[in-house]
Parts: C-alpha cells; structure tokens; sequence
C-alpha cells in the first residue's frame, strides 16, 4: 500500500476530528483502530486507567517511552494544567513527523516535547537539556525489552525520585517479563496490575503502575 499505517491514522484525524479538540483526536484514532485498521495506542479501554493515573498523580513533567502516533501523548497532554507538559521520545522520524501532526491537531503542542531519538541516548541528557529534575510520572510503551534497561538508566541518571510513578502498557501482551519481575520483586517499589484488555480486542492485558519508594 502506497501509504503507512501512521500516515492512514493521521488522515482520520484530519477527517474526523476537530482542530483544538483532544477528544475528537482520541475519539477519532480508536474508531479507525477499531472499525478500521488496528494500530498499537494503549486505546480506549486501557487509556481510561492511564487517565485515571494521570489525574491521581497530577504530575508536572511527564516522560513518555515510544510516541508512535501520538495517541497517548494526547491523552496525557490534554489533563495537563498550565506549567505542566510531556517530553516524549520517538526514534522513528515518519511515526514521529505524524504524532506532531496529531499533537497539533488536538491544539496540545505548548504542553507537548515531542524528542526524536533513541530512549537509551536521550535519557542521560534529560537533566542537562531539559532541566528536568524528576519525573513524576513516565509512561512505558516503547520497544518491550526496553522497559527495563531504560528503568535502570533512569535510576541511575536520578530522574526516577521517592513519589515517582512508572506506568507501563503491555505488561501481559505482547509482556515484559523481566520488567515485571524487577519492579515486583524490588524492595524499592510499589507495585500494581490493573487487568484490562489489548487495545481494540478481547485479549487480556494490563498495565503495571509502580510507585517508587527511595532507596
Ligand atoms: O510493540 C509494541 N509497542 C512498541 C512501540 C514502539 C514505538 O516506540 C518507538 N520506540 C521503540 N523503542 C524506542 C526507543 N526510543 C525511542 N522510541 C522507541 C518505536 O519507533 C514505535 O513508535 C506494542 C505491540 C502490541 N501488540 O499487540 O503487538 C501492543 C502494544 O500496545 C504495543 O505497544
Ligand atoms: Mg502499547
């Protein structure tokens, strides 16, 4: 086929949803994604958890592992009150040249930086070219057997502090055994699954919010 999958999803954007309405953006992507073509968004069902953990954490910087089209991106962004904002990193240049189309879309680009480039480069400049101290919350849903390596590097970089909270999709399936085994087994976090579903079909999944408790 002559276009991507990414560049199909932008276009229902464009046709379905409104300039300056996040919630025609995300409405938009998990219609196409459920009648149309499915993509890999956390989606509506498991969207409505990372929601609920973004309004219980409040956080003042965000980081988003893997931008993809940027459908998570909105969801966080949109909840975000002034001052607030979400780096997120993408390495691939298509998928992340259609998520700043989607970000903009949804009228959220002044809370969104949206960082072309590896997890495993980008992290260790985090503090120097964002002056980020902590995050508050990072969202996991890049590459599965990133999870923890990029977990590691984060500890190790001080950019995970006691009260930050790591949210990770696809705990089940695809599954990230390792990660799972480290965040639960480790005295220094807190950690819990809330069962749902694969993104647009019946199969289970989850996503796995760990608490980090200091060292
Ligand atoms: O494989 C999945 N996700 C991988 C997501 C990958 C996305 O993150 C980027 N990335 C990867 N490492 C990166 C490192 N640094 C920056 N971007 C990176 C990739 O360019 C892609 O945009 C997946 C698969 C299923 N599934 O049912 O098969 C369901 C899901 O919800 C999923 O998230
Ligand atoms: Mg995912």
């Amino acid at each position: 086929t002559r276009t991507s999958r990414p560049q199909r999803i932008l276009k229902a954007v464009q046709r379905k949803a409104t300039v300056g309405d996040p919630q025609s953006v995300i409405t938009a992507i998990d219609h196409f994604c459920r009648h149309r073509e499915w993509a890999m968004n956390v989606g509506d069902e498991k969207g409505s958890i990372l929601d609920s953990v973004v309004n219980e954490v409040s956080p003042v910087t965000v980081l988003e592992l893997g931008t993809y089209c940027g459908y998570s991106t909105v969801r966080i962004a949109r909840l975000l009150p002034p001052g607030a904002c979400v780096i997120t990193l993408e390495f691939n240049p298509d998928y992340a040249a259609i998520a700043r189309q989607v970000i903009k879309w949804s009228g959220l680009e002044d809370k969104v930086q949206l960082v072309e480039g590896a997890s495993g480069d980008c992290i260790p400049w985090m503090k120097e070219h964002f002056g980020v101290q902590a995050f508050d919350l990072v969202f996991l849903d890049h590459w599965k057997e990133r999870y923890l390596p990029d977990t590691k590097l984060l500890e190790e970089c001080g950019l995970i502090q006691k009260g930050t909270v790591l949210l990770a999709d696809n705990v089940i399936c695809p599954g990230t055994p390792d990660y799972l085994e480290y965040v639960r087994n480790s005295p220094r976090y807190n950690s819990h699954y809330y069962r749902s579903h694969l993104e647009y079909t019946k199969a289970e999944d989850g996503l796995e919010k760990s608490v980090f408790l200091g060292y």
